[in-house]
């Protein structure tokens, strides 16, 4: 079933745009976001190419790119075959590899090195079964699927069987749910109307931009000045009006009291979340606030730097997440995501994943898009962000129709950057940073 062509190259490039120069991106503590990736291309002798992102912010991209040279060893010489007829051992050898785990285990820089390899390898391996990977995925027959993620530390939660029998059953009405989503495609919410550095003329022009495109569910970042805080929440609650949605986004601003504080002051915009609204780490203050605002109906929504499953077992677990944010690039990759997703499902939390950030539309469709054929089943509750940019750097850009995701058709996980793009905006000597 799968390739037997060997990879023979790894190559990595740090790829930075200057957002910062437009604020696009910036939020609460990321005041100055340079959107960068660390772009991975996997060749096969036969001239075969995978591509692998993982998204960063300017300085240190050249630290993630050094954590992927430092793991080439583990994928150049093997093929597609002998990574997905164990892909379980592949995975443990990139995260378990008795020296670098020193340096996570499975979390930070070494974690999103992995996130960069083996998302090319997804690529790849999609590529040459001429399917896109969400399609991929589904099509893997579910004991294989079960058989290749890596459940380690989430036994106590749930059991290898549990998870067959869980996915077993997602096999019933599949084909009907893809068809709906070729028709209908997926929810989508926006982000990029409400970057803390941008001034209110402009919130206010792009959220009557985008309400006229008929998008119904928007994010504002929260997290400067109480007043600042209110006064946006006001201007943008008045422009979308009472039945839209609002979701607030703090970037781990707060501590725990503050977060409870502050978002008792911002619920008269009737917040449907409150994202990252303390420490990315804080499992018992999340579960805090949660506890706090369930009386005004405020979720609380975290995970775009959740460390890896382990930690978003216990968030789920202990009811310190409303909504479960999957991130493409943070955790080690598909198999990682997929776990997640799975015990988002056996908690009954819905998947609404994060993609501010370069590239992270075009990856994370695919996962909205497996989770409803192959997991959750459900799409009523659930929405995947988007943000308004850069798309046009990749070659298999995110696609929006009627503030929907439209299903992705092309082989591969959408990581592909134009050569062009990656010529340009490759750091330090890419054309523009030369300029
Ligand atoms: C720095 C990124 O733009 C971040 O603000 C994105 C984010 O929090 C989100 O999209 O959510
Ligand atoms: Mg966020």
């Amino acid at each position: 079933m799968f390739s037997k062509e060997k990879i023979v190259q790894l190559e990595v490039q740090d790829v930075r745009y200057p957002t910062s120069k437009t604020l696009d991106g910036s939020d609460s503590v990321h005041t100055d976001p340079d959107y960068s990736v660390a772009y991975v291309t996997l060749t096969t002798g036969t001239g075969v190419s995978g591509y692998g992102i993982t998204f960063t912010l300017g300085a240190g991209t050249d630290v993630v790119v050094k954590a992927i040279e430092l793991l080439k060893k583990k994928v150049v010489g093997k093929s597609i075959h002998d990574i997905f007829t164990n892909y379980r051992a592949f995975y443990r050898s990139l995260t378990q590899d008795s020296q670098m785990r020193w340096l996570g285990p499975e979390k930070g820089i070494v974690h999103l090195a992995t996130a960069a390899v083996t998302n090319a390898v997804w690529d790849l391996a999609a590529r040459l079964a001429n399917k896109p990977l969400w399609r991929f995925v589904v099509d893997i027959p579910v004991e294989d699927l079960v058989a290749m993620i890596d459940w380690s530390y989430t036994s106590d939660v749930i059991s290898e069987t549990e998870i067959v029998e869980m996915l077993s059953e997602g096999q019933s009405g599949k084909e009907e749910r893809i068809k709906e989503l070729e028709k209908d495609g997926y929810p989508a919410y926006i982000t990029s109307v409400g970057w803390l550095g941008y001034s209110d003329e402009k919130v206010k022009r792009l959220t009557n931009e985008k309400l006229g495109e008929g998008w119904t569910a928007f994010k504002m970042k929260v997290g400067i000045s109480q007043e600042d805080d209110m006064r946006r929440a006001e201007l943008i609650r008045s422009l979308i009006g009472p039945d839209n949605k609002l979701m607030m986004d703090a970037n781990q601003i707060w501590d725990v009291n503050d977060a409870i504080t502050r978002m008792k002051q911002l619920k008269k915009y009737n917040p449907y979340w409150i994202e990252e609204p303390t420490s990315p780490d804080d499992v018992d203050g999340h579960a805090q606030i949660s506890q706090a605002l369930r009386e005004h109906n405020i979720g609380v929504a975290t995970g775009e730097m959740c460390q890896n499953r382990v930690m978003f077992k216990q968030f789920l677990k202990l009811h310190a997440m409303q909504f479960c944010q999957i991130d493409s690039c943070r955790v080690g990759g598909v198999s990682e995501v997929l776990a997640i997703m799975v015990l988002a499902r056996k908690f009954g939390v819905p998947v609404v994943p994060h993609a501010g950030g370069v590239g992270l539309c075009e990856l994370v469709r695919h996962y909205s898009m497996i989770d409803y054929v192959l997991i959750s089943g459900k799409m009523s509750d659930r929405m995947c962000e988007y943000a308004e940019h850069l798309h046009e750097h990749f070659t298999d850009e995110a696609e929006i129709k009627n503030a929907r995701y439209v299903l992705p058709y092309k082989p591969g996980f959408s990581c592909e950057m134009k050569k062009e793009a990656v010529e340009k905006y490759k750091f330090p000597d890419g054309s523009y940073w030369q300029n």
